[in-house]
């Protein structure tokens, strides 16, 4: 009955299929909502298989909202053996992002973006470790308020050429303030001798570089993060290697350009210059210190770009906002002159419509991504040790308690009643932690000043003919597709307002 029974081939077959069935209901559950002492990881919804994204594509912060809002306030997703929280409160986000700081302060791996295009270098994707501690110290000493106030005449020249770009060509607003971001950027990071021209060499190869990097940094692009064996296949990852060379070497070309200006003792201050001139404080390499003053470009340029244009545009939809912060502009500033730096303390209302604006509509509404070391244990749910941890940005911008009727914008929110910035309301605009942005005092001085020109020099309206649409907002800002039409109606004479911005530049 020889007729019946499994060949050999059939039997290898049959236990192949079962064993595979196994662990892929193995990889899909094995991270069951019980961690090994029994504490249950934080809710959410069911586990996915190891290839599918447990995040969902489309429509991010709002799906990540609802679930909070569903699960709690601390949320797990499950993708195969990997377990992914957010935390979408700030009572949560401060008592595990901020306390348990020490056990965040590490990245997921990233082979692809992290190890094989940036070198291991690139600050943002650094792990936790000896290397992060070198770049973190040489950053911050360099970039810290003190050192940030060093960069504010750069700011304030650069903010009033660009209210000059928007006075004679209103429609590409957000290109102007792309210009003025990068030139501060490049400037802080390498003195005066910056290209400016968008035609320069330096300028589209730096272009060229951060279309690599949007490409390679879309998280799931490349197999090679969820299959780490395949780094060791022969001509695995090429392409990524080029980009690594390719930005390398226009990193070590433009930190040799401090280098060779100072040799000729033509260099003015900048964040290059005094990396060079502390080699032995810092003990970082010339590649480390090529890449950490390479990599502020893509970090910082574009978000502060994108932060000023949602305010820009915050601006003309909430008309009653905006003549307040005027109203303060003129009484303080007057009409003789532009604000400056000097005038920071005494502009309140300024400073609520800022942090109004960025908790309004979130620059990274989903956040970044951190990695915990060990347990953290949290109102009777473990975050386990390995866990990627994201303080979700818009969830926690969305907190009724802290801000309630969120989607109301607000400034008044941030104020006390004799008018003065209240210190107890908070929001996470830089991320978390020891991980939080190094760049939030040269960025914060950035949007300061821009904003304070632009209200001082235009009423910004919403066309009549084109309202802007508010709700498209949050998926322009994660696209960085941002530019809406807005009339910028000059508040004085055009030639007085172009007098007194070219006044010290
Ligand atoms: C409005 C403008 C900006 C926003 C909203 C912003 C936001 C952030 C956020 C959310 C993070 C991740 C924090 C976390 O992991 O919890 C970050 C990291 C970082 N930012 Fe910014 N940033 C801005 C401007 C800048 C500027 C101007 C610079 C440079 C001068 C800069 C340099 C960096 C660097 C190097 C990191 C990596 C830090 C690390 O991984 O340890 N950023 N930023």
């Amino acid at each position: 009955m020889s007729l019946n029974r499994p060949s050999t081939l059939q039997c290898v077959a049959g236990i192949v299929a079962a064993t595979s069935a196994v662990a892929v209901l193995y990889t899909k559950y094995q991270a069951a909502p019980a961690t090994k002492d029994g504490i249950p990881l934080p809710p959410g919804p069911p586990a996915c298989w190891f290839w599918e994204n447990a995040f969902p594509v489309s429509n991010m912060a709002h799906t990540l909202e609802n679930w909070v809002a569903k699960y709690g306030p601390v949320m797990s997703l499950r993708q195969g053996s990997q377990v992914i929280v957010v935390i979408g409160r700030i009572d949560a986000a401060i008592e595990i992002m901020e306390k348990e700081g020490g056990t965040l302060v590490d990245r997921p791996r990233s082979i692809a973006f992290g190890e094989i295009m940036s070198g291991g270098m690139r600050m943002l994707m650094v792990p936790s470790g000896e290397r992060f501690r070198r770049l973190r110290k040489a950053i911050h000493t360099h970039l810290q308020p003190k050192a940030a106030e060093a960069y504010q005449d750069i700011q304030s020249d650069a903010a009033k050429e660009a209210i000059l770009d928007i006075l004679n060509n209103p429609k590409d607003h957000a290109r102007h303030v792309q210009r003025f971001t990068a030139s501060v950027i490049l400037r802080v990071t390498y003195g005066k001798s910056t290209p400016t021209s968008n035609d320069d060499p330096e300028i589209v190869r730096l272009e060229e570089d951060l279309r690599h990097l949007r490409a390679v940094s879309r998280p799931g692009t490349f197999l090679v993060d969820r299959i780490p064996l395949l780094q060791y296949v022969p001509g695995y990852g090429r392409v990524l290697r080029e980009y690594h060379e390719f930005e390398l070497s226009l990193f070590r070309d433009q930190l040799g350009r401090v280098a060779d200006d100072m040799s000729r003792n033509e260099a003015g201050p900048s964040f290059g210059r005094t990396l060079l001139e502390n080699i032995h404080k810092h003990r970082l390499s010339g590649d480390e210190m090529a890449y950490l003053c390479g990599s502020l470009f893509s970090a910082g340029a574009d978000s502060t770009a994108v932060g000023i244009t949602t305010l820009v545009l915050a601006a003309a939809c909430h008309p009653e906002a905006q003549a307040r912060v005027q109203e303060e502009i003129d009484a303080v500033v007057g009409k003789d002159r532009a604000p400056t730096f000097e005038d920071w303390s005494q502009l309140p209302q300024l400073h609520a419509f800022i942090s109004e604006g960025l908790r309004w509509r979130p620059v990274s509404p989903i956040g970044f991504a951190h990695r915990a070391t060990k347990d953290i244990i949290w109102r009777g749910q473990c975050i386990p040790a390995g866990a990627t941890v994201f303080g979700s940005h818009w969830p926690i911008s969305r907190d009724p308690v802290a801000f309630p009727d969120p989607e109301k914008f607000d400034p008044q929110r941030w104020l006390d009643p004799s008018g003065q910035l209240r210190p107890d309301v908070r929001f996470f605009t830089y991320g978390f932690g020891r991980r939080a942005c190094p760049g939030l005092h040269v960025a914060n001085r950035s949007i300061y000043i821009s904003l304070a020109l632009l209200l001082w020099s235009f009423r910004i309206a919403e066309p009549p003919d084109a309202p802007i649409d508010v709700n498209g907002f949050t998926d322009a800002v994660s696209s960085r597709a941002l530019p809406f039409e807005v009339e910028f109606v000059p508040r004085m004479k055009e030639q007085k307002l172009m007098e007194i911005m070219e006044v010290g530049m």
